[in-house]
């Protein structure tokens, strides 16, 4: 049994607000999405706008797709037009892929107020259009829009505009919920009643005729995915979906949710061998060239997805990962993180500091004393959820392994506006350096930045990898006041070395100078134990 993965991305997927693919764009989504194995990539609209017109002449000499057909998408010819004469259908067949998909009114209301035409007429442009493209040699798929609405409006016609095109040729006619305002068990209901119409019309048999439908949802109810799969259920064996649910309004079915429900639930053969693995890296991907930020908390391929917080998670995970995880998350590329905050017990301590190379097994009561340590330092404002950094010194200086680069005696920062407008910070720290006492005075766009050229200066003859640590990233939050106090600063600092690697730390304290201060600190002190003190010469 085969199913036909549809990838509607570049077409339904880009009617998203706010992305805008160039062709080069395009061509790169298009390979990632024949690198995970998806059946058809709907590439566009050839004649409705240049861009997509060009993406499918390069797509013939810049594209070699191994797994995927690539498929043209345009409407049926209009009301009154020839088929031959309608320079919309010319467009589409120029575009010279294997297969086209044809979007079609198949509700009355749309067809009489929308297309202002005849039900037979609308019939007749399904029917001209498909049998034009077949003959042409295409595949065809016809997207029937509002197949769900009509329907229920007026099941007869809708049944009519599939079976109409299915007769001319066309090898499946997709369910479209236009709308997106289907929920799954609607979904089950309306496939089995359409199955058994076009099974007259057809003169087939209903498991025959359901083979023949595909289905297409909008996510405008949250069920894009949950109809989808409700559909394949019931018998549908083509469903089109967009990678990561990009599409008009709230999006479209997630492809990695869908196919990994199918795959991985439901054991279906959907993705090639190897498909699944890649979907965490198609996703972000994707994500880049769209210029959006990846879902951390989507299904299955965001970074959130295995993350667990709670501490009677970990607690049964350090058991066994299986008992709070749905699926292993390698199997789509993955991985399972542990969080430490407020809420982490023993056991969350224990599994995060393993993550980060320190052994706390044989060490419980240094596990509690991190734990309390945690729970009381996230009640004053600080967060180690996302500064492991700072988190893994704190345990290791439960475990007396701290290292300490350098002790501080002063630091003194000055902001200086001067009579021409430019404003000056400059700072200048007194610290001990194994032994020598050193005093640096740096200048800097702001107190942050200067008081970290002036660290940095006065730690790098002994330290010299840290004359090449960069602060790569600064977010300052005010924390309401909780317990009677004031209103504090939290400050996570980023910081990058010229290996590339990358660590968070945090500060907090009332001053936002000193919250950024703990937060350099420990930056400097986590990036200065990467790699021991030189020898000073
Ligand atoms: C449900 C979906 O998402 S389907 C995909 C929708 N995608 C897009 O619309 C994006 C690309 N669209 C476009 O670039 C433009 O809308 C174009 C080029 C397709 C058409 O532009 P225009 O010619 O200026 O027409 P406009 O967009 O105002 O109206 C659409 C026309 O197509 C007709 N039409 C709509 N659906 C169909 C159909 N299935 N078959 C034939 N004609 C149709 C409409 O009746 C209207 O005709 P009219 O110009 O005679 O009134
Ligand atoms: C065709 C399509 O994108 C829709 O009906 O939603």
């Amino acid at each position: 049994m085969t199913y036909q993965v549809f990838d509607t991305s570049l077409r339904d997927g880009a009617q998203r607000e706010g992305i805008s693919y160039s062709v080069v764009d395009k061509l790169a989504v298009a390979r990632l999405l024949d690198e995970l194995g998806v059946t058809f990539i709907e590439g566009g609209w050839p004649g409705a706008m240049p861009k997509d017109t060009e993406f499918f002449a390069r797509a013939r000499t810049e594209l070699s797709l191994r797994n995927a057909q690539l498929v043209a998408f345009g409407s049926t010819r209009k009301a009154g037009v020839g088929v031959k004469e309608d320079a919309q259908v010319r467009a589409l067949l120029d575009a010279q892929t294997p297969a086209v998909c044809l979007v079609a009114k198949s509700d009355v209301r749309h067809v009489e107020r929308a297309l202002r035409t005849t039900l037979d007429e609308n019939l007749a442009m399904v029917r001209d259009t498909v049998a034009f493209f077949v003959a042409e040699g295409r595949r065809v798929f016809l997207d029937c829009e509002h197949f769900f609405d009509g329907f229920r409006f007026d099941a007869a016609y809708t049944a009519s505009v599939a079976a109409t095109a299915l007769e001319a040729g066309a090898e499946v006619a997709v369910m479209c919920d236009t709308n997106g305002g289907m929920l799954p068990s609607m979904v089950t209901r309306a496939v089995g009643d359409v199955a058994q119409r076009l099974a007259t019309l057809l003169g087939t048999t209903p498991e025959e005729a359901v083979r023949r439908l595909g289905i297409h949802c909008q996510n405008d109810t949250s069920c894009a995915v949950a109809n989808t799969i409700a559909a394949v259920e019931a018998g549908v064996r083509h469903f089109q979906c967009t990678a990561n649910g990009y599409g008009e309004r709230p999006g479209n079915a997630d492809l990695f949710a869908t196919v990994a429900n199918l795959q991985l639930k439901l054991g279906l053969p959907v993705l090639p061998e190897g498909g699944l693995e890649k979907m965490v890296r198609v996703s972000h991907a994707i994500a880049e060239i769209a210029n959006l930020a990846p879902d951390t908390h989507q299904a299955y391929v965001g970074a959130a997805a295995f993350a667990h917080k709670a501490g009677l998670h970990a607690s049964a995970i350090k058991v066994d990962p299986v008992l709070y995880n749905h699926i292993d998350p390698s199997v789509v590329g993955n991985d399972m993180k542990i969080l430490v905050t407020e809420m982490a017990g023993r056991a969350s301590i224990e599994l995060k500091s393993r993550e980060l190379g320190v052994d706390l097994a044989g060490h419980p009561e240094t596990a509690a004393r991190v734990t309390n340590r945690v729970k009381q330092l996230e009640a004053e404002g600080w967060s180690f959820e996302a500064a492991d950094a700072s988190f893994e010194l704190l345990v290791r200086a439960e475990l007396g392994e701290t290292p300490v680069p350098f002790s501080l005696e002063s630091y003194r920062v000055i902001v200086e506006h001067r009579e021409d407008g430019a404003v000056v910070s400059e700072a200048t720290v007194k610290v001990r350096v194994r032994g020598e006492r050193v005093i640096a005075t740096a200048e800097g766009n702001g107190p942050v930045n200067a008081l970290d050229m002036a660290l940095r200066q006065a730690l790098s003859r002994h330290y010299p990898r840290i004359a090449g640590f960069e602060l790569s990233d600064y977010k300052v939050r005010i924390l309401e006041g909780s317990h009677g106090t004031g209103a504090v600063t939290r400050v996570l600092v980023e910081t990058v070395d010229s290996d590339g690697r990358d660590w968070t730390t945090v500060g907090v304290h009332e001053n936002v100078v000193e919250a950024s201060w703990h937060a350099l600190v420990d930056a400097l002190t986590y990036g200065a134990a990467l790699a021991p003190a030189q020898p000073v010469g």
